[in-house]
């Protein structure tokens, strides 16, 4: 499951793993949603959808209707909402974080990352501050280490968002990282 703006990381990620996973992208723009909807049965994919939600708000009822286990949830690149007093409307905000802590699988992973570091740090602290639920996993294999602050230094999945290509045509760096729920 996925906040997903354009789609482009979900479609590819279904592609690659047609007939092994389910994946649901939730944009609340709906032309977006409309859009990514519209590839998906150009390209016949039946593995994978995309819905018009505030995930902020029907996380968890979504989840919870949808079948089969919940084991990734991606959050790349939200927006930022620079102002200090818009940082409300981020939508990492702690009832969502605990939701899909509640609702991934034990072993079940989630994936964040930002081109702000700010933002990213942000996303941090919240999935951080969960009870200790997530374990970071700081080290993806030999070959995908991170920052001495524990930053993964490659997009472990091989898949880059629209945004993440932007950024890192203009230069700019991209935090990243994974946490596993613990069994
Ligand atoms: C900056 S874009 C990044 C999109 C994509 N992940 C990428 O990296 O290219 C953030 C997207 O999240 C969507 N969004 C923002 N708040 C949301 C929410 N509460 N629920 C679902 N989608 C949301 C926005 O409409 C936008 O398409």
């Amino acid at each position: 499951m996925k906040i997903s703006g354009s789609g482009r990381f979900l479609i590819w990620l279904a592609k690659r793993n047609s007939g092994l996973r389910n994946y649901l992208g939730l944009e609340i723009r709906p032309k977006l949603a409309k859009r990514a909807e519209h590839w998906v049965n150009e390209l016949s994919l039946r593995n994978i959808h995309f819905i018009f939600a505030n995930a902020t708000i029907s996380f968890k009822k979504l989840v919870n209707t949808y079948p089969g286990p919940l084991v990734l949830v991606s959050i790349l690149c939200p927006d930022p909402h620079f102002k200090k007093k818009h940082h409300k409307r981020r939508v990492v905000q702690k009832p969502l974080v605990e939701s899909i802590v509640d609702c991934l699988v034990p072993g079940g992973q989630v994936f964040i990352q930002s081109d702000v570091l700010e933002v990213a740090a942000d996303m941090r602290n919240c999935f951080e501050g969960n009870s200790g639920k997530l374990l970071h996993i700081d080290r993806i294999d030999p070959n995908m280490p991170c920052d001495e602050e524990g930053w993964l230094l490659s997009n472990p999945m091989g898949i880059r968002t629209e945004r993440e290509i932007h950024a890192e045509f203009t230069g700019a760096r991209i935090y990243r990282r994974m946490y596993q729920k613990r069994g």
